[in-house]
């Protein structure tokens, strides 16, 4: 902790407002391996920019824990990365204080208020030699980016005390990571366990978040429509391989020219999991065996259940599209913002 506290005191001294420093994120070729077997991410590519929020989205075990992992370097010892991450155009660890990295469930003590949480977070994580006066304004500074600022004295609450709901909870742990002011902000599934406003509240935080330049990825499971529309970015995936990786709008067209366009009023992000989730295969095979029972008052109508061809098959359709028409894109891409920042002070 000595030496990620000298590194924090020196980016305050070199960048007195580290948040107005930009964080250009990039991985090529990026592919992972368990015990040096077994692969499970598959030359991934992608990018992320100052100021936007990008979505890592896939089926249960696609590899979006993974991915994130990798990107924010917190990767467990039995997993081997290769390929290329940069930052701003350079390959680098990334230092404390330069990224925070939000796990799915954060302990907050449930007896704090909100300030005493973040407060006390902040003389933790914070330089010693930090004054009280500084202290005060990068905690309140915190609360005010998260929108906590009405919550300040409620308790954090308990089994047996009440106090935040789920997403207020979420807003604390978004603040608490605040504090180093990181330019990077990873967050393994924030809207986890919410209900639909509150996680939209939670990425409307993030969005506004990034509007002060950060750069911020999140995986996240099933979002509603209104969630989707939020996030600038998507990269999705299945089994560890790449389906579409590129600016939001882009992947209804990506998915319609491929031949899987999205039905009218359906929310994209559900087709596009629909497509690429092949547990729908498994649900599909057991259904065809409740549908070859004879039939009592239920009335199924199987083309309401099943609209969509083998996900195998469209997994295959998908991605050799994404290959061969949207990646060498995303890779020039890659290539231009890391020539553009290489020359830039980090
Ligand atoms: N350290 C590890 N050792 C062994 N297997 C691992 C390790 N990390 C990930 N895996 C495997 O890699 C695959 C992807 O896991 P990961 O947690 O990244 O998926 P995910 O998309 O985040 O899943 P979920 O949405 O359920 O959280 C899984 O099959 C998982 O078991």
């Amino acid at each position: 902790m000595g030496d990620d506290w000298r590194e924090l005191k020196r980016m305050d001294e070199e960048q007195p407002d580290s948040d107005t420093v930009h964080a250009r994120l990039s991985w090529k070729n990026l592919s992972v391996y368990v015990n040096n077997e077994s692969q499970i991410l598959h030359d991934l590519c992608g990018y992320v920019e100052p100021g936007r929020v990008c979505a890592i989205m896939g089926p249960s075990g696609c590899g979006k824990s993974t991915l994130l992992d990798c990107l924010a370097g917190r990767t467990s010892k039995n997993i081997t990365v290769t390929g290329d991450i940069r930052v701003n155009g350079r390959k680098q660890k990334i230092s404390y204080g330069t990224a925070a990295y939000l796990p799915q469930e954060c302990d907050l003590l449930g007896t704090l208020t909100v300030s005493e949480t973040i407060y006390y977070s902040a003389k933790l994580r914070l330089p010693s030699n930090t004054s009280a006066k500084d202290l005060q304004r990068i905690v309140k500074d915190a609360i005010e980016q998260v929108g906590l600022q009405d919550s300040v004295y409620t308790p954090i609450g308990n089994w047996h005390q009440r106090g935040l709901s789920g997403g207020e909870k979420r807003r604390v742990s978004i603040a608490i990571a605040l504090l180093t002011r990181p330019r990077l902000l990873f967050l393994d599934e924030p809207t986890s366990g919410l209900d639909s406003a509150s996680s939209f509240h939670v990425v409307s935080t993030l969005r506004n978040l990034g509007r002060f330049g950060r750069t911020i990825l999140c995986s996240i499971h099933q979002p509603s429509s209104e969630v989707f529309r939020l996030f600038e970015t998507v990269c999705l995936l299945t089994t560890g391989r790449q389906v579409y990786f590129g600016n939001q709008p882009g992947a209804l067209k990506f998915f319609e020219r491929a031949g899987f366009p999205c039905p009218t009023l359906q929310n994209p992000a559900d087709h596009y999991l629909h497509c690429i989730n092949s547990d729908f295969d498994t649900v599909k095979k057991s259904l065809k065996t409740v549908y070859s029972l004879p039939r009592h008052d239920v009335d199924l109508e199987e083309d309401i259940y099943l609209p969509m061809p083998n996900v195998s098959d469209v997994v295959q359709t998908l991605t050799g599209a994404y290959e061969s028409n949207e990646k060498p894109a995303v890779v020039a891409h890659i290539e231009e913002i890391n020539k553009q920042v290489s020359g830039f002070r980090r």
